[in-house]
């Protein structure tokens, strides 16, 4: 992975950036970062910030951004960007990363993106986000799901200018309250900045329509908890993650941004877990 390509300048970004300068035994060649017009300012800052390859340019149009080169792009900017620019990413050939997995949840945004990883020869690649264990139910899923349900759960600040208000007071809030029952594809379009979780699940497991999602504002937490619950042919389990709030965004848990850190160095690693 010499040379890469990020969607988003925001704080995930940044704690992917963070992650790879600690892990990567090299500087990268180059690093070029797509942002929208108006963010070059903070994309500059970020690399001022994280200087973790030898030469990094700031680009708002995609084209120039791809003849940088990247062997592999990666997404951290939400559902808008991942309709905007992903299937061209993957058309061009370029494997894409995507950590706005929500997206998905619109079929038709789907299948233009398989047939886009079709066409250029790529892969889409889904990292687990802020949660985990999607490996154990990926395996699962395998030897035949009975039932999948995940439980999100954040402090009422997490849910502030979502959908989530006009389904709770959050500002009054003393105990935790399940705002949201449903399934995961309308949980993931309606909550595009906090329900990603939901729609990896889903695609790891059951799929968008059969696993069965809740979302809880809950002012007693301090962190964002994600609870899967799992019931299989081959196995039982329940992962329950607390993860830090991002400094920089509370929707967003810190181990999002590292678990695609973590996808990117194991392309180039030997061995691979
Ligand atoms: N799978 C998972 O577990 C999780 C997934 N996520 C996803 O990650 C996304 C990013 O999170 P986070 O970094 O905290 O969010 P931030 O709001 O901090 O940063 C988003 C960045 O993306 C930029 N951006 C937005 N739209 C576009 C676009 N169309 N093209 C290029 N750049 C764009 C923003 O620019 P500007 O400053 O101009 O707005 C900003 O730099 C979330 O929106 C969510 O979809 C988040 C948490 C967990
Ligand atoms: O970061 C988190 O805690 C989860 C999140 O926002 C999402 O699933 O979109």
């Amino acid at each position: 992975m010499e040379r890469l390509g990020l969607i988003g300048a925001g704080g995930m970004a940044a704690t992917v950036l963070d992650a790879l300068a600690a892990a990567l035994p090299a500087p990268l060649e180059h690093l070029a970062i797509l942002t929208r017009p108006g963010g070059e300012a903070r994309a500059e800052a970020l690399l001022r910030a994280h200087p973790v390859a030898r030469d990094a340019t700031v680009h708002t149009a995609l084209d120039p951004f791809l003849a940088t080169g990247p062997a592999v792009v990666a997404e951290c900017a939400g559902h808008a960007a991942v309709r905007a620019h992903g299937a061209a990413v993957l058309r061009s050939g370029r494997d894409l990363v995507v950590i706005s997995v929500g997206a998905l949840a619109d079929p038709a945004l789907h299948t233009a993106l398989e047939d886009a990883a079709q066409a250029g020869g790529a892969q889409l690649i889904l990292p687990a986000g802020a949660v985990g264990g999607l490996d154990a139910l990926g395996a699962a899923r395998l030897s035949g799901l009975e039932a999948v349900t995940y439980v999100g759960r954040k402090p009422p600040a997490a849910w502030r200018g979502t959908a989530a208000e006009e389904m709770a007071d959050l500002a009054t809030l003393r105990e935790a309250t399940v705002f949201f029952t449903g399934t995961a594809r309308e949980a993931a379009q309606r909550f595009p900045q906090n329900a990603n979780v939901a729609a990896a699940v889903a695609l790891a497991g059951l799929g968008f329509e059969q696993t069965a999602v809740q979302l809880v504002a809950d002012p007693t937490v301090t962190r964002n908890e994600h609870e899967v619950a799992v019931r299989s042919a081959c196995a039982d389990f329940t992962i329950r993650l607390a993860g830090h709030p991002s400094p920089a965004n509370p929707k967003t848990s810190l181990s999002a941004g590292y678990s695609v850190a973590r996808t990117l160095l194991n392309r180039v690693a030997r061995v691979v877990i």
